[in-house]
């Protein structure tokens, strides 16, 4: 993997701009306005209830704004025929991996991506296919697990196939939704560390990280945004966003924030 980031400067690959999100009497999202370039990792923070899945859906076309605009890879949602825009765009979720049937082949899990289905059905994949899955199971170290049933796999194993699936496509964004989660502490490590090395890789997508925790905010992520109660708290360069009294107006306590070797830690300040 080469270390530098893509060429700046490239058309915005999501743009939002006034979008609420409205369901019923609840504001899930308020006037929200968000620019990401190709080159750009971005991480979402913020307590639970924010909004961070309602705002990844509208980035990867589940959704549309009850108001506002979203352009997504040059397209305006409510134009663009969504079917055609969601194989550009790589997505992991919990929701999603709900999909998957526990019996499905690993291999298959990753190799049907470029199909948009879930398991392999009687699709022939050329060599190309074979070939690139391979190097994704590689990467994301479960090419020794390819051919076990997806539900026997570890959580953390499970998560690394996922996000190898949805780079099969060769997306131009790429979206976690909480890719930490339900790991433990070796299982964390080693997902900020592949998610630091893809963050650096020339050809990667842009990418969008949500979590709630600083700690998983991978070394080479470059920018920020900080959501409560659907509204934007700050957005911007990471190290101007990420900061201790940001992170106590998103999550509503005091907090003091310690940033060692790119890594960040929070803890309540007494
Ligand atoms: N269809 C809906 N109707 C009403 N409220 C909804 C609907 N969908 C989500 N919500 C509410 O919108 C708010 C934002 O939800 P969302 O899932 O986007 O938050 P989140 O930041 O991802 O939360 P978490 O960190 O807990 O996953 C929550 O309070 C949720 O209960």
């Amino acid at each position: 993997m080469s270390s530098s980031p893509a060429v700046s400067g490239a058309e915005a690959v999501v743009e939002m701009r006034g979008v609420d999100v409205v369901r019923g009497q609840s504001h899930l999202l308020r006037g929200v306005d968000w620019t990401i370039t190709p080159e750009q990792r971005w991480v979402v923070l913020g307590p639970n209830g924010a909004g961070k899945t309602t705002l990844l859906q509208l980035a990867g076309a589940l959704m549309h704004p009850t108001r506002g605009e979203v352009q997504l890879l040059g397209e305006t949602m409510g134009a663009v025929d969504v079917f055609e825009l969601r194989p550009r765009i790589g997505l992991t979720s919990a929701a999603l991996a709900q999909r998957i049937e526990p019996g499905e082949r690993t291999g298959d899990v990753v190799l049907s991506a470029g199909y948009a289905i879930v398991g392999r059905a009687r699709e022939r994949y050329d060599i190309h296919d074979l070939t690139r899955a391979a190097l994704l199971m590689q990467q994301w170290g479960v090419q020794s697990i390819a051919h076990r049933a997806f539900g026997t796999l570890s959580e953390g194993e499970r998560k690394r196939v996922q996000i190898a699936r949805a780079l099969m496509p060769d997306p131009e964004l790429l979206l976690l939704d909480e890719p930490g989660a339900g790991l433990d502490l070796a299982g964390r490590e080693d997902l900020v560390s592949r998610l630091t090395d893809l963050a650096s890789y020339l050809y990667a997508p842009a990418q969008v990280l949500v979590t709630h925790h600083v700690e998983e905010i991978p070394p080479g992520y470059t920018h920020a945004l900080l959501l409560r109660e659907g509204a934007v708290v700050a957005s911007g360069p990471l190290s101007q966003v990420v900061t201790a009294e940001a992170l106590s107006e998103t999550f509503g306590l005091p907090l003091a924030l310690e940033r060692t070797d790119g890594r960040y830690t929070a803890r309540r300040r007494t």
